[in-house]
């Protein structure tokens, strides 16, 4: 689904991470691991377009059949994109809705992520009354509620609550076993070794790892420790 070769990504006159080398392809959850700075916000954003990437080359191929590509993405950003004007199931139905979702459908996919959120009893409150944590279930009901192929999110589990970041993590496998992709940043990697199936390691401006995450582990017995002795710590 995305093919990235020799990528090097930053800014004007930064340089983050240099030769990324790596594919992404349905049926996989890819963790996107490394230390605050390394570059994780970056890559993703790179990926997505927010940002131009300093050399190299990103394909993508969907095979959607909506009418927009980015119809069958489901990106949640690390800064909060929340329509602050409005209550909180109405930022969730903005997600099929743009997503070309008729009202009905759009209805439906949003009950049912605000139910997989426990959102569903504060669906009419303004949301800027509601809790910074609740503000990112909204945030990823959002997404999730467009019923992508493809979810970017970047670190979703911050500020969510041990249960929901469980939640959210089995549907998202249940996804991929269904065919989607999903490529997720985070530094829960407890929650990141019961999911992942790939892992994407990012340190000291180069790509130090891309492969399946039981060769990561080789004979480490967690994520964490491999991570911590990769660091040198
Ligand atoms: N707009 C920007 N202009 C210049 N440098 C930036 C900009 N945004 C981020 N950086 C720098 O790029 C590097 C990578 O930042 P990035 O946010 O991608 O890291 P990250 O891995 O997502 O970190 P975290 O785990 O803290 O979210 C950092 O050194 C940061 O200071």
């Amino acid at each position: 689904m995305i093919d990235v070769s020799n990528l090097t990504i930053g800014y004007k006159d930064t340089t983050v991470v240099k030769n990324l080398d790596f594919k992404l392809n349905k049926g996989e959850f890819i963790a996107l691991i490394g230390a605050n700075g390394a570059g994780k916000s970056t890559l993703i954003n790179t990926l997505i377009g927010i940002n131009t990437p300093l050399s190299g080359k990103i394909s993508w191929e969907l095979k959607s059949t909506k009418k927009n590509m980015f119809n069958d993405v489901g990106f949640s950003p690390q800064s909060q994109l929340i329509d602050w004007y409005t209550n909180v199931l109405d930022n969730v139905i903005q997600g099929p809705l743009l997503a070309g979702y008729d009202l009905r459908t759009a209805q439906k996919y949003a009950k049912e992520a605000l139910q997989l959120l426990d959102l569903y009893s504060l669906k009419d409150k303004a949301v800027d009354h509601i809790s910074g944590g609740q503000q990112q279930r909204v945030q990823i009901a959002r997404e999730i509620a467009r019923k992508p192929k493809l979810y970017i999110l970047d670190e979703p589990t911050t500020g969510l609550d041990v249960e929901t970041s469980e939640n959210l993590f089995k549907y998202l496998k249940k996804e991929v076993e269904k065919g989607a992709l999903v490529l997720t940043s985070s530094h829960d990697l407890t929650l990141l070794e019961d999911y992942a199936t790939q892992v994407l390691f990012i340190n000291d401006h180069a790509q130090k790892y891309f492969g399946s995450l039981n060769n990561f582990l080789n004979d480490s017995t967690s994520l964490r420790e491999k991570y911590l002795k990769e660091r040198g710590k």
